[in-house]
């Protein structure tokens, strides 16, 4: 039976996966928060899951690197020095990325491209996201995920495109660009919504998260295909089949 280590365990998301594990045919290796060493748990588990927080990431992904044990990484609020730090581990271990681990979001991001690429540029793309009061970055990793899916459908990337602040702003809307909009409260566990507007008519694509178990199972199910994998980069996508 694979063993998952968690790093993050104590965490609303890393309780959420030990109550998925046995369930999916895992085993609880152990877990590691913010005042233990994670060495150890990366020597003990076939395979890690990471939801914790950035700056943890640099140490976590050392440990797994060291001691050869893919990993899944969830943890989202990621910088592109994050993103390098990830392709170099890739070289030496298999790694998972994502912002998002369930299925129905994997699939949104699919539609999403689908969409931005049949239509043109004056169908204007806005994202707009609501989490918890405790949620911590922002935008949201799946909203960061769905406008690079948006911004690759158009042949272009989401570094080049994105608008994330309005206040202040006294010009009217530039073609192609892509806004986000962030809410914060409650317990919203977790809505994404992808507005492609144009003149006279609107679609909006949308993903509500009911439970945090849809990203504990997705969880499981990338870190058990992962445990069998070369090193490399891959995606939920693949995992999933989709
Ligand atoms: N990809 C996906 O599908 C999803 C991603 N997430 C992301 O997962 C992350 C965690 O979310 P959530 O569980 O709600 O957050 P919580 O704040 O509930 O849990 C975070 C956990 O990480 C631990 N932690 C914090 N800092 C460190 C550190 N420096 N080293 C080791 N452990 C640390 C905390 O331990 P301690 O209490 O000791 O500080 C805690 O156990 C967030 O980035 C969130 O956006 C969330 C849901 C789905
Ligand atoms: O912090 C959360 O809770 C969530 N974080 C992820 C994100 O940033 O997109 C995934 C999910 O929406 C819940």
């Amino acid at each position: 039976m694979t063993a998952i280590g968690i790093y993050g365990s104590l965490g609303r998301m890393g309780q959420a996966i030990v109550g998925e594990l046995s369930a999916l045919g895992a085993r609880h290796a152990g877990g590691a928060d913010s005042r233990d060493d994670p060495a150890p748990l990366a020597q003990a588990a076939d395979v890690l899951v990471d939801f914790s927080a950035p700056s943890a990431l640099p140490a976590h992904l050392a440990a797994a690197r060291a001691a050869g044990t893919p990993i899944v990484i969830g943890t989202t609020g990621l910088t592109s020095e994050h993103h390098a730090l990830i392709d170099a581990a890739a070289a030496d271990i298999a790694v998972l990325q994502t912002g998002n681990t369930s299925l129905g979001v994997t699939l949104l991001a699919q539609l999403v491209r689908e969409a931005a690429a049949r239509l043109d540029a004056d169908w204007d793309i806005e994202i707009v996201e609501m989490h918890h009061r405790h949620k911590v970055d922002a935008p949201s990793g799946t909203a960061l995920l769905l406008g690079a899916a948006a911004a690759d459908g158009r042949g272009t990337t989401l570094a080049d495109v994105s608008v994330y602040d309005r206040a202040g702003v006294t010009s009217a809307r530039s073609e192609g660009t892509i806004g986000f909009a962030s809410l914060r409260g409650g317990s919203v566990i977790g809505d994404h919504s992808v507005i492609m507007a144009s003149e006279g008519e609107r679609i909006e694509l949308v993903h509500r998260a009911d439970s945090r178990a849809i990203f504990a199972r997705g969880a499981v199910r990338a870190a058990l295909w992962l445990a069998t994998q070369p090193p490399g980069r891959y995606a939920m996508a693949e995992v999933l089949g989709l």
